[in-house]
């Protein structure tokens, strides 16, 4: 639905460009969970793609019409006016009528648990309330493809779950979503691929499971440094491990060789500050990516 090919983009006087040579091709139905350090370009991408700015290289080129929803990092509501009346306002401004009109307003209302809030005005709802205004007025325009800057900062454990939810029934619609967030159990949760920036770049681009693997591996620290005696007993089992500075990651064990590894922690006389089976979380790779170890 929409291809970006050698994108690139410098804002007046800075030295370095904010992003370059950006390829990328993006589906309907498919979330992207864009990732990277501050200043990565992740709010540059999103402004090119969303006509905030226009880009100085290269293209961005829309298969049919090209139809936005967009989920700014800033607060963007009239904050003298009441809930009910921000909504009423975009809808407006997105020409919604009739049923449509009223079936886009419940469900952005229901999505983003505002009902008891209508009536109160913008500037008086706490910090998480206002995020949560600000994702029903993205979610309200219609649209082919929702990008998503950072919408849950401060948002409540309970009602971020639910805006998570609101994400995943777009995608199950056929909607595509970029969604950009420094939490990543919840890019985790939403996005099937992900895309790594780093200064500008594209530095991976990956399918979210073949990136997290299924093979489950064995992820252990201690508070200082893992026991003297663990090396010879990992040469010992067979095993390969990758070191970390006060832990170990081994890829691949089998039950016996858990078993050996939990047995000999046991006998040690400190206990691990990590102790993990399974997966790798997106959070550990990325911190392996970031750190260049991947
Ligand atoms: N208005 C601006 N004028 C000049 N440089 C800018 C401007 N906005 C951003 N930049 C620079 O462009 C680069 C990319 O910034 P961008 O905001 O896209 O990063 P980001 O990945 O969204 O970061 P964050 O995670 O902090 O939101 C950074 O080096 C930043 O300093």
């Amino acid at each position: 639905m929409l291809e970006l090919d050698n994108l690139s983009y410098r804002y007046p006087q800075a030295t370095q460009p904010a992003l370059q040579g950006i390829d990328l091709q993006l589906q309907a139905g498919q979330c992207l969970g864009l990732l990277g350090s501050n200043g990565a370009g992740k709010t540059t991408l999103l402004s090119l793609l969303s006509g905030v700015l226009q880009p100085q290289g290269g293209a961005i080129v829309w298969q049919g019409e090209r139809r936005l929803g967009l989920v700014p990092q800033q607060l963007a509501f009239y904050a003298g006016l009441k809930v009910r009346e921000n909504l009423e306002l975009f809808a407006d401004l997105y020409q919604l009528r009739g049923a449509e009109r009223h079936q886009r307003l419940d469900r952005c209302i229901a999505s983003t648990a505002l009902a008891d809030k209508l009536e109160r005005r913008a500037e008086r709802l706490s910090g998480g309330e206002q995020r949560r205004l600000n994702f029903a007025i993205g979610l309200l325009q219609p649209a082919e493809l929702y990008l998503f800057d950072e919408a849950t900062v401060g948002v409540d454990a309970s009602s971020r779950q639910m805006l998570l939810e609101a994400v995943g029934l777009l995608t199950r619609e056929g909607k595509a979503v970029i969604y950009t967030s420094h939490y990543l159990d919840e890019v985790e949760k939403v996005a099937d691929r992900i895309l790594l920036l780093h200064e500008g770049r594209v530095q991976l681009d990956i399918d979210k499971h073949q990136l997290l693997g299924d093979q489950p591996g064995l992820f252990l620290e201690w508070p200082e440094q893992p026991p003297d005696a663990l090396p010879a007993l990992l040469a010992e089992l067979g095993l390969s491990a990758e070191h970390t500075s006060n832990g170990v990651r081994i890829a691949t064990l089998n039950v016996d060789q858990l078993l050996a590894i939990t047995r000999f922690i046991a006998a040690q006389p400190q206990t691990p500050s990590l102790l993990r089976f399974g997966r790798p979380s997106l959070e550990q790779l990325y911190l392996r990516l970031n750190g260049g170890q991947l």
